[in-house]
């Protein structure tokens, strides 16, 4: 008989009161789909589905300590990051990660979905500097692919609400994130941009064309935690020994489908979370917007194979 023991899938990231995103939608997805959940936690954020209300940090060296407790007692099989907060965490779980060679799935968290920033000018630096390098794939939004590249320093003030964000309209979202994938893999990163509601992520690597990665778009307003639902995913994937292009590919698919579940919900006076552990739905086709429930297996689709 086979092993049945799960993989551990290891989230280094911040609290949210409310449920909807950091460890709460980590922890639920990890487990979601198959792994055992370790977590690191680096901020305690006050949140709801309206905004962020304070940040505490977790000071350096009790972050430190959970990490050996971790390491020392796990068999850690991938990790993702979330909100890290401080330059200082950023160099840590650079340093101590790539140590253990595992893959690792960085989600740079900058700015809340409600536009409440989670990491300055400082942060922006110590991705670029420590964590981007030895990432097996970061995942920004445009915004945060933005601040990244920003020579400035000052990306994070262009990140917007995502109301609010590019002010180029639907249609010229997926070439504006493809344009943003392309430069920061022209710059030695692994990135998978992800396109939020334009139904398209890349993926590109040092040396290739950013791929598309398509999925069905779902018109909703139950999508605080996206980000860390569909890192977590990925991560979860990897640790279960999937290609990464097969990893993205499910991962998004995931997130549309579990986001069509939540579109029926009416949770919280704001944005509200993504539905984590509920059955899914597969969306038929690639362009619509409304859910509609079929199975739950996985629909997605890259452009061309990845199999990096
Ligand atoms: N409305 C949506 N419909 C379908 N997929 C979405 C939607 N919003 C986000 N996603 C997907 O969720 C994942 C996380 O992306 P995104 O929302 O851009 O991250 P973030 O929360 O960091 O802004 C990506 O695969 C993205 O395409
Ligand atoms: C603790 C924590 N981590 C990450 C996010 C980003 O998630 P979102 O972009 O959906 O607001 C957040 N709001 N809070």
């Amino acid at each position: 008989m086979s092993d049945p023991t799960p993989p551990v899938v290891l989230t280094v990231a911040g609290t949210d009161s409310g449920g909807a995103a950091g460890t709460a939608a980590d922890l639920a997805t990890i487990s979601h789909l198959g792994a055992h959940g370790a977590c690191v936690v680096t901020a305690v954020t006050a949140q709801d589905t309206l905004g962020v209300r304070a940040v505490h940090p977790v000071p350096v060296e009790v972050v430190e300590a959970q990490l050996d407790a971790v390491f020392d007692d796990l068999p850690v099989a991938a990790v993702k990051t979330g909100m890290l907060g401080s330059p200082e965490v950023v160099a840590l779980v650079a340093r101590r990660v790539a140590a253990t060679g595992v893959p690792l799935v960085v989600d740079p968290v900058l700015v809340a979905t409600s536009g409440a920033v989670l990491g300055g000018a400082e942060v922006v630096r110590a991705y670029r500097e420590h964590l981007l390098p030895v990432a097996t794939v970061a995942t920004p939004n445009t915004d945060e692919a933005r601040a990244l590249l920003s020579s400035d320093d000052q990306g994070q003030s262009q990140t917007r609400s995502r109301g609010e964000r590019d002010g180029t309209g639907a249609h010229d979202a997926p070439e504006l994130a493809r344009q943003l994938a392309r430069q920061l893999s022209a710059r030695g990163v692994r990135v998978l941009v992800t396109g939020g509601e334009s139904g398209t992520d890349w993926l590109a690597l040092p040396g290739a064309e950013p791929l598309a990665l398509r999925h069905p778009s779902v018109a909703t307003r139950h999508d605080h935690g996206t980000g860390c639902t569909h890192s977590s995913a990925l991560a979860t994937h990897l640790a279960h020994g999937r290609p990464l292009g097969e990893a993205a590919a499910l991962a998004a698919a995931y997130v549309a489908g579990q986001l069509a579940t939540s579109n029926r919900w009416r949770l919280g006076r704001g944005r509200g979370p993504v539905a984590h552990t509920l059955p899914g739905h597969t969306l038929p086709t690639h362009t619509q917007s409304a859910p509609q429930a079929v199975t739950r297996t996985p629909h997605a689709s890259i452009d061309r194979g990845v199999h990096a």
